[in-house]
């Protein structure tokens, strides 16, 4: 294990270094704030080749009301990496090792390779505070299907729209054969098992092909003061997940981009919409199967009727129009009160057409079970109303009409989006034989939370798109459905009335 320079001093220090940079990144929360950075705890990977410093960084950024945690890898190394330029974070002078260039870990190959040894139990973490010391608080876990021994051949980062940062690995198996793996680096953490690896990997477990394989994954304790905060001298810790490895489906769309295309084609999207509905029934089922159901309880409808109006507020602070619907909303959610629910169950949590990908062997993948990255990580890894999902893959079509409308001013792709959401719901009830618009009162309020969220979300990250969401919050309040509604017949659920 590598000889720790406990005395060495740093110009710049890696705080500093980190506060000004972090700021920029997508995964930063506080976008528009300036990063105040405070150092909670680190680990290192060992670099066989003894040449590129590996050391992970748990730090606090302490703007905003309440801290929030950062997973920060960075590699160290005596020179630039070559074609990295863009996941330089600074270079700092280091009094004993001289000049060093300081990398965003994610893009940096000694580090993939190791995070991935780790998840397979093939090398420990070192600590960052002693030469040759196994930090004991970082723990690996493999998944018992995964039997494989990979090794990383090359790795690049995903491009595009990510919460988080995720590594593509190309990977050998024991026996030579090549085998893509891809590893998310949760960028955000917080206590407890994240929903992504206890949700995928118990579907997998149960034998589940509607998601990827699991590999295994990485978790960390941290130190904290008695009430949980993060503190680098506390005496408490913290438990949370660092990274997930899964299987890579390569040269797969997801369905986000496919929906994208037959609409800018012309072309009706039905039949897609309606498989997608099937899978998504048939998900839902092996979770309730896999992670158990149970009734919905008067304290369970309450929650959740209470996490929307706190979202509906949040929304309003950040669209201040949206104040003139305010009665409108109140009536949905006393509508809700009323109405019998279904059973509650572990589910998707963040749904939508960019979390589902189409392999031409095996149909409708469903990716990322993270749940929504705005919501705190104890009422994701909850049991939830499986009409949340439904109602955001609904919302998911709107937003494909919305984005395509955005790029083509005066064209209308309101009839595209009505026939996906209805052949959608047809697909759903078709494989569960309940259609979520017998549920009417709650599929709306589901719907009408999802834009509220989405509001909160474009108005943080893509002020470009807020539009989409606010558009459809008032068709949603104006009465005016896109959908035609449920058609009738026995299998739909009634709503009761008190
Ligand atoms: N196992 C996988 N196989 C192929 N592509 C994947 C896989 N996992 C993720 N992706 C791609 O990466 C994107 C982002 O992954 P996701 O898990 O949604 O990350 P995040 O939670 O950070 O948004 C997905 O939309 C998909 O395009
Ligand atoms: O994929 P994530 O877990 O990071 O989810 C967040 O980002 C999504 C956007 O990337 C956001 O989804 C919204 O935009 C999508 C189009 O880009 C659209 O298909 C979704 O329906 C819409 O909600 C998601 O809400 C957010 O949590």
């Amino acid at each position: 294990m590598a000889e720790i320079h406990t005395t060495a001093r740093l110009t710049p220090g890696k705080g500093e270094l980190v506060g000004a940079w972090m700021g920029d990144q997508r995964w930063y929360a506080a976008k528009g704030r300036r990063p105040s950075v405070r150092r909670i705890a680190s680990f290192r990977f060992d670099d066989p080749a003894g040449r590129v410093g590996v050391e992970t960084m748990l730090v606090a950024d302490d703007s905003g009301p309440h801290p929030v945690l950062y997973q920060v890898p960075l590699t160290y190394r005596d020179a630039p990496l070559g074609g990295a330029e863009r996941a330089l974070v600074g270079t700092m002078m280091h009094s004993v090792l001289g000049k060093r260039w300081v990398y965003d870990a994610p893009h940096d190959p000694v580090y993939a390779a190791q995070l991935l040894a780790c998840i397979q139990g093939r090398v420990r973490a070192a600590s960052s505070q002693r030469s040759d010391a196994v930090e004991e608080s970082v723990v690996a876990a493999r998944h018992p299907s995964w039997v494989h021994e990979a090794t990383v051949v090359s790795s690049k980062v995903l491009s595009g729209e990510q919460s988080n940062t995720s590594v593509i690995l190309d990977c050998a198996l024991e026996d030579g054969t090549r085998r893509p793996l891809i590893v998310k680096v949760f960028r955000t953490l917080q206590p407890g098992a994240n929903p992504d690896v206890e949700v995928q990997g118990g579907l997998r477990a149960a034998g589940c092909d509607r998601v990827p394989e699991a590999v295994g994954h990485l978790s960390w304790s941290w130190p904290t003061d008695p009430s949980g905060a993060p503190d680098a001298d506390g005496e408490h810790v913290a438990y949370g997940d660092l990274a997930f490895a899964q299987e890579f489906l390569p040269g797969v769309e997801d369905a986000w981009r496919v929906a994208l295309r037959a609409l800018a084609a012309g072309e009706t999207f039905t039949t897609q919409a309606a498989g997608l509905g099937a899978a998504t029934a048939e998900v839902h089922r092996a979770l309730a199967e896999a992670l158990g159901s149970r009734e919905t309880t008067a304290q369970d409808r309450a929650r959740i009727v209470a996490e929307m109006r706190s979202r509906h507020a949040t929304a309003v602070t950040e669209a201040p129009a949206l104040v003139a619907y305010d009665p409108a909303v109140e009536r949905v959610y006393e509508a809700v009160s009323r109405a019998s629910w279904p059973a509650m169950q572990r589910i998707h949590g963040d749904y939508h057409l960019g979390q589902v990908l189409r392999s031409p062997s095996r149909g409708w993948i469903l990716l990322d079970f993270e749940g929504e990255p705005l919501r705190p990580l104890a009422e994701r890894a909850r049991p939830d109303q499986w009409l949340r999902d439904v109602a955001g893959m609904v919302r998911s079509f709107d937003y494909a009409g919305g984005s395509h409308e955005l790029a083509h001013p005066g064209a209308s792709a309101r009839d595209w989006v009505a026939a996906c959401q209805e052949a959608f719901l047809d697909g759903y009830l078709e494989e569960s034989g309940t259609d979520p618009r017998g549920l009417g009162a709650l599929l709306t309020a589901f719907e009408l939370d999802k834009a509220l969220y989405e509001v909160v979300y474009e108005a943080r990250n893509r002020p470009t798109w807020l539009s989409i969401p606010l558009d459809a919050v008032r068709r949603l309040l104006d009465g005016r459905p896109a959908r035609t509604g449920p058609p009738p017949g026995p299998t739909h659920p009634q709503e009761v009335t008190p």
